[in-house]
């Protein structure tokens, strides 16, 4: 029989991307510490917290279940952008995306018993410039306050104010499905 799967993660993108990718699986959350030793690379720390989130799980679990989680953050100029404290935070964070590239990072991590696969994916995304009335009733509307960087790519914001980029589009929604998919065969 497959081993089932669990999805540590109460992100509504996560749970949409591994549906679309036609995974069977459950989620399951626990409560995790985010925060991550001082002096870790933006990989590092996502994959840290990833760990933390799918540990905070395991024991939750009988052994043979598959544990997916993930870490999503925002890096500009080095450094790590997470999610938005209020408005004027999303407000500032979205002025400093304006007009420039950054970059999005997800650490990966699945557990099945002893077995363990970890990874990270980068995409790069650069912003036309937004107007301050653009940041505004983008923060206003869409209140992008669960949101890495304080945006979401697959939103309003997405669709008008990105000019490029390079990498996985899925990556940065949250989950770099089409490596998941790999990881979950090889754990079978
Ligand atoms: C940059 C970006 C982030 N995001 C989301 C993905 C993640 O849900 C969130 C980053 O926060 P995370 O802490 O990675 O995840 P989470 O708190 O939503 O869920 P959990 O901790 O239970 O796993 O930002 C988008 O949906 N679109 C985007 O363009």
């Amino acid at each position: 029989m497959l081993p089932a799967i669990y999805l540590a993660s109460q992100s509504p993108r996560r749970k949409q991307l591994l549906e679309w990718a036609e995974i069977d699986f459950k989620v399951l959350v626990e409560p995790t510490d985010e925060s991550f030793p001082e002096g870790l690379s933006p990989a590092e720390a996502v994959v840290h917290i990833a760990q933390q989130k799918a540990l905070a799980v395991k024991n939750k679990l009988p052994d043979d279940v598959i544990i997916i989680a993930a870490d999503t953050v925002v890096v500009l100029n080095d450094i790590i952008i997470g999610k938005p404290k209020d408005r004027d935070d999303a407000i500032t964070i979205l002025s400093a995306l304006s007009g420039t590239s950054h970059y999005v990072i997800t650490g990966v991590v699945m557990m099945r018993g002893e077995q363990q696969v970890t990874f990270y994916d980068t995409t790069t995304v650069e912003f036309h410039i937004l107007t301050p009335q653009q940041i505004e009733f983008y923060v206003d509307k869409y209140g992008p306050y669960d949101k890495a960087g304080a945006y979401a790519i697959q939103e309003w914001i997405g669709v008008v104010g990105i000019k490029s980029i390079n990498g996985d589009f899925y990556n940065v929604m949250g989950l770099p499905v089409s490596r998941v998919v790999p990881a979950i065969i090889s754990l079978m």
